[in-house]
Formats: C-alpha cells, sequence, structure tokens
C-alpha cells in the first residue's frame, strides 16, 4: 500500500506561488528525500503531508486518508526545523510526556538509546545545546511509533559523530517498515540513505529517480585540469553540462570521451576525471533550472 500520495499540490501564500503542482508517492518501507535549493519549496510540502497546512488545490493522502483526520495523523511523526521545547523539563520527562500522548508508544529505553538521550537525560529542555535539542526533537517524532517519519534537515546543528549516529538510528527504524521522507543540504547523506530523491525547485519537482540514476542522467562525468583555456571553449565541448574556471578548469559532461579528445589538443596539466556525486548532479539541475 501507498503510505504517502501526493497529486497536483499546489499553493498559494498571497501574491507567493510556494507549489505549481506538486505530485509524487511513497511506498511504505520507503526513504524519500527532497533536495532543492533555499525556498524551493520542501518544507512546504513536507507541511501539506503532514496536515498542517491545507493545500490551495490537489490532494494528499496518508495511507488513503486526509492527513488531518487524528486516524492518519497517529501515523506520521515530525522532526520539524524549528521546534520549540518546554525549557523547564527534564529530557527524561519530555519523553515521557509525549509517550504518554501515543496509543502504542515506544518504550522510553528504545527512544532514549535512539536518540542517544541516556547520557542528557536530567538535564533541562532549556539547557540543550543546539545538537542535543535536535536529537530530542528526534526521540519526541518517534514516541509515537510512526508508520511514516518526517525529517526536515533533521542533521542541522550535529557534529560529526552525532550525525553518523543519526543516521544509524534512521537506518533501523526504516528496516521496520517505516517509510522516511527528509529534506537535507548534506547530498552525500541523501545519496547514501534515500531510495529515491526527488529535485524541488521553484516549487516543481524537475527530477526524480534513484541517487544512482540522477547522478548518471544528470551529473555526468567531471574533467578538472589547469592550462589557458578561453571559458567559451569549454562551453563548446561535447555533452557540456556546465562549466567552472575557479583557478583550475572544471568541466561536467555527458560525453566524456568525445570532449576530452579536444580538452587534448590544448596544453593541459593536472588532469582529473571522475564521475560526479550527487552534489554535483543536483548544482547541474538547479543551474539548468
Ligand atoms: N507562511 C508563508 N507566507 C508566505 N510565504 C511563505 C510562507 N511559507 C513559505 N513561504 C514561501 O514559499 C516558498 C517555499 O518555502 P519553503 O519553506 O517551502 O522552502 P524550502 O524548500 O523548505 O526552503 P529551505 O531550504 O530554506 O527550508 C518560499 O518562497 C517561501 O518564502
Amino acid at each position: 500500500m501507498k503510505a504517502i500520495e501526493v497529486e497536483n499540490v499546489k499553493k498559494h501564500f498571497g501574491n507567493v506561488e510556494a507549489l505549481k503542482g506538486v505530485t509524487f508517492s511513497a511506498q511504505q518501507g520507503e526513504v524519500v528525500a527532497f533536495l532543492g535549493p533555499n525556498g524551493a519549496g520542501k518544507t512546504t510540502t513536507i507541511s501539506i503531508m503532514l496536515g498542517m497546512r491545507a493545500p490551495s488545490s490537489g490532494t494528499v493522502k496518508v495511507f488513503g486518508m486526509n492527513p488531518r483526520i487524528p486516524k492518519a495523523r497517529a501515523r506520521l511523526g515530525a522532526m520539524l526545523q524549528e521546534s520549540d521545547l518546554p525549557a523547564t523539563l527534564k529530557v527524561k520527562e519530555a519523553v515521557e510526556l509525549f509517550r504518554r500522548l501515543y496509543p502504542r508508544s515506544l518504550p522510553f529505553q528504545q527512544i532514549m538509546d535512539m536518540a542517544d538521550l541516556t547520557e542528557i537525560a536530567d538535564r533541562l529542555c532549556g539547557n540543550l545545546s543546539g545538537g542535543q535539542r535536535r536529537r530530542l526533537s528526534f526521540a519526541l517524532s518517534v514516541c509515537g511509533n510512526p508508520d511514516v517519519l518526517f525529517l526536515d534537515e533533521p542533521t542541522v546543528a550535529m557534529d560529526v559523530q552525532s550525525r553518523a549516529a543519526f543516521w544509524d538510528s534512521v537506518r533501523k527504524f526504516k528496516s521496520e517498515g517505516k517509510t522516511i521522507i527528509l529534506t537535507t543540504h548534506h547530498l552525500e547523506e541523501a545519496d547514501a540513505l534515500s531510495d529515491r530523491v526527488l529535485v524541488i525547485d521553484h516549487g516543481k519537482v524537475i527530477v526524480e529517480g534513484t541517487p544512482r540514476a540522477i547522478k548518471e542522467q544528470v551529473g555526468g562525468t567531471r574533467i578538472r585540469f589547469h592550462g589557458q583555456v578561453q571559458e567559451q571553449q569549454l562551453q563548446n565541448l561535447p555533452g557540456v553540462t556546465r562549466v567552472n574556471i575557479n583557478g583550475v578548469n572544471e568541466v561536467y559532461t555527458r560525453a566524456p570521451e568525445a570532449a576530452l579528445r579536444e580538452i587534448l589538443q590544448h596544453d593541459i596539466t593536472d588532469l582529473e576525471v571522475s564521475k560526479a556525486s550527487l552534489e554535483e548532479a543536483f548544482l547541474n539541475i538547479t543551474a539548468r533550472n
């Protein structure tokens, strides 16, 4: 069964057309990453899927239901970008409080372990660091053992170790058949974790596919070298999708062999050829758009 179905959703805020017809669906057990530059429409899409905002037009279903009805909401968990925590509660008290809100909540210790909170269980929420606050937000988002978990830029402010531990917990959650919808600006995380990526820009889904397929289709091959070559000559190379000249010449191309043959006609040094990363593919897509 489809966990989430979004059909031609549009959203206006006054004159701002934040979403211009977004369509997508997620299966149970799937991890889908939303990528896109600031202001692209990722958070708006998430808030509509959560039933926090109504779409201006189009439909959203969670397990076949309107996300605003309590039966649907009980199956959703969310870790949003800004979430206020009760400053004078201890971490363990906040977790206990949230557990009581749900009919089939996870065991207390399991939540504390998932979010790596045991060591700071007695701290006041108001005294937590940025990364610790994010970990507590994660704990609160999984308290109700949701079937769909929304993570909006979850690793902002987390240090490298917290981030790695966090993604391990998310992987475990996925292995229990949960659906995860996430947004992140760390594209290597989206690449490592997600089954499917949607690139959103200007309120529309512009590319959709597995990270691997997107890298192959859009990223192509990166060729770097030193040497005096005019930018226009680089732009005219076969299959070029993007050119950077910043100390070193950098060309992204879908026809690497043909482009290389032409580049080697010039007097160049320090040649490097590699497959583009998801981040590079993303930059190519949004630059074109
Ligand atoms: N409540 C609101 N009132 C007016 N405009 C809004 C409102 N919420 C969002 N917008 C606008 O809608 C567009 C999409 O915003 P949204 O927050 O969904 O982007 P985003 O992709 O999540 O960006 P970021 O990566 O910065 O979080 C932006 O132009 C934003 O300014």
